[in-house]
């Protein structure tokens, strides 16, 4: 493609953001495709682990930029084109409006939510076409959103975090995942993180509260306390009282299997309990993370599924070693799936409970990929989604709108269909980011603090990180820059106003509120309400009118995140697909346009086998019209 007289793609200029699975493969399909001046920002240095998939980096770069390092690696074979590396947060105050409008399209190559939001909104900004990817494992998937056409990354609803209901994790565990997150978010952190954390450790019980002094203390680690008797004492206590006491509670095991209490005696002989405390042949080298109960027990392979016994004796011995090997970090800990002691730990913990829920147990390595929520990643999917960027990238410079494809990558291709290419939709009128309807707050307006809004729906729903709220012309709140000899002045009114809603903002009241950064500006109007539900509604207000989270329940397993072959935290899950396994609905909107027709036609391909691939929701994506 690369030619010496003009091009589109030779004339183009073009960002990239992110330079790790996808983003090697993008630049170097790039390079090769002919474009020639490319500029890369990633904020990230190259770790050993990310050298089995991202092709550009060398053992020798680990701990340098990967923007720089890719850079560097692709002008070793395409020495005469314009590479710019940043090694920087996209989020960053140079990356602004007046930055991103040089570029004819960016690239994203990311793996979270929250720098795609903030890349979306700069593009919508800056009226620049942004071509969207993300993988997981086998599934991948590339987006156009080009504002005014398409739809903007955040038209449609994205997955929420995995999270299970608190009853689930604390009292009725039915799956292994649930004794994980068991384990490493009420029991990992009880023991080892911060002791003043509200934790609901306990199974649920009728008498719950008139015990919780008691539990407090049993957690508590006197100085002179045996390490070993210690452990025993919190095994009984997690593992057989609170099961013992669960158990008391009838109405919970009416449908439900009777969960068994196991206590450490009836699982190890108090000899080798008492072993378990005294094996010294400590494989300890001073570093805190090559501390290892499985090392000091002389278990080998992490995928072993451990007996009952093995996990207690596991158990015991990885306490005991945090609390002799590790104790100045003990209070401060949280989990770490690359902590192998937290790692053996949890498994144990995990394993114990599940046993005793009547569920299978798991390897070490299994559940360390529960508990750090790995999919493996494949290079090959970052490698055909890079391909597709680049397709879709040289499309929109052509200005070639109709040939536009949002395209999937499917695990399991059907009738030989690896990929699935679909029309782009059209905006959505009610989004908040691309379009200007504004926004309703349903909140108790006498009760209500400013501190929430800002922090529960401002920041964590709307995704500005700098927000500053006006009603009129009357500025309410904002944050960020403030004149130094102002910032004391400031902060101290500060806790006043956002202890409550200033009094201007009744039922009625239209609020603006603007995020300089992203230049997005949208308006919310507030609803006053009496009462909210605690359980259904804990923040306290209801906001309508954004794409509000799908169900991660809904969503499991196909929600796409990015060429990670980790991704730690739930926030990270990337982007929703619109593949799910659905049935098709009897009455499928047949209607009329010739691009729903053909549309129709496109699933039908596919739909006869047993894995059906529709698009997201009820079908929604059908009655929308594509942009024609
Ligand atoms: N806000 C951001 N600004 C700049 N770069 C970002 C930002 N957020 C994420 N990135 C980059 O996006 C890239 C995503 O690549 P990828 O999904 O392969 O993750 P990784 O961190 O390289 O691998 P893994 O998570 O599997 O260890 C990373 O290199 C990361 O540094
Ligand atoms: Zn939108």
């Amino acid at each position: 493609m690369a030619s010496s007289s003009s091009s589109p793609i030779k004339d183009a200029k073009v960002l990239m953001v992110g330079a790790g699975g996808i983003g090697c493969e993008l630049l170097k399909t790039l390079a090769l495709s002919g474009f020639s001046d490319i500029h890369i920002i990633d904020m990230d240095t190259i770790e050993v682990s990310n050298l089995n998939r991202q092709f550009l980096f060398r053992q020798s770069h680990v701990g340098q930029s990967k923007a720089k390092v890719a850079r560097d690696a692709v002008l070793k074979f395409r020495p005469h084109i314009n590479i710019t590396s940043y090694h920087a947060n996209v989020k960053g105050p140079d990356f602004n409006v007046d930055f991103f409008k040089q570029f004819n399209v960016v690239l994203n190559g990311l793996d979270n939510l929250d720098a795609r939001r903030h890349v979306n909104r700069l593009c919508l900004a800056a009226d620049v076409p942004l071509v969207e990817s993300g993988t997981t494992g086998f599934l991948g998937q590339v987006t156009v959103h080009v504002k005014g056409r398409t739809e903007c990354y955040e038209c449609q609803p994205k997955p929420a975090p995995k999270t299970y209901p608190v009853c689930t994790i604390t009292s009725t565990p039915s799956k292994f995942v649930h004794c994980i997150v068991w384990a490493k978010d009420l029991l990992f952190s009880k023991l080892f993180g911060d002791k003043n954390q509200d934790n609901d450790l306990n199974v649920r019980s009728s008498d719950a509260a008139s015990s919780s002094k008691n539990v407090d203390d049993i957690f508590e680690h006197s100085k002179d306390e045996d390490i070993t008797q210690y452990g025993r004492k919190i095994f009984d206590h997690v593992f057989g009282y609170n099961i013992e006491l669960a158990l008391s509670n009838e109405e919970t095991w009416k449908n439900r299997n009777r969960p068994k209490p196991i206590y450490s005696k009836d699982v190890l002989s108090d000899e080798l309990a008492k072993q378990n405390g005294n094996l010294d042949n400590d494989n300890a080298s001073g570093d805190g993370l090559s501390v290892s109960a499985m090392a000091s027990l002389g278990m080998k392979n992490p995928q072993d599924i451990w007996s009952l016994k093995e996990n207690s004796r596991i158990l015991l011995e990885a306490l005991r070693l945090f609390f002799t090997k590790r104790e100045k970090e003990i209070g401060n800990l949280s989990f770490d799936k690359d902590d192998q002691l937290a790692v053996e730990f949890v498994t144990a913990a995990a394993n114990i409970r599940a046993a005793s829920f009547g569920i299978p147990l798991h390897s070490l390595f299994e559940a360390k990929g529960i508990a750090g929520n790995i999919v493996h990643a494949v290079a090959t999917t970052n490698a055909v989604i890079a391909g597709l960027i680049v397709i879709e990238a040289i499309k929109v410079l052509k200005n070639d709108i109709k040939s536009y494809r949002m395209t999937y990558c499917l695990e399991h291709p059907s009738r030989n269909m690896l990929l699935m290419p679909v029309e782009p939709f059209e905006p959505n009128k009610s989004c908040y980011v691309c379009s200007e309807s504004p926004i309703l707050l349903e909140i108790n307006t006498n009760r209500s603090k400013l501190k929430d809004v800002v922090e529960k729906i401002i920041k964590a729903k709307l995704g500005m990180s700098l927000p500053l709220i006006m009603n009129a012309s009357n500025l309410l709140y904002e944050a960020g820059d403030i004149e130094d000899d102002m910032v004391a002045i400031y902060n101290a009114n500060l806790e006043k106003v956002l202890a409550e809603l200033p009094s201007p903002v009744t039922g009625g009241t239209m609020l603006t509120v603007e995020d300089f950064q992203q230049e997005l500006k949208c308006n919310i109007n507030i609803k006053h309400r009496e009462e909210f539900d605690e359980e259904k509604e804990p923040d306290g207000m209801v906001l309508s009118g954004w794409t509000q989270p799908v169900s991660a329940a809904e969503n499991e397993d196909k929600s796409v995140s990015n060429g990670a072959n980790t991704s730690d935290n739930n926030d990270e899950i990337g982007i929703v697909s619109p593949l799910k396994k659905r049935k098709l609905p009897d009455d499928s909107d047949k209607s009329n346009t010739t691009d729903d027709a053909r549309h129709n036609k496109q699933l039908q391909v596919i739909d006869d086998e047993d894995d059906l691939v529709m698009l997201d929701g009820d079908l929604d994506g059908f009655k929308k019209r594509r942009v024609s």
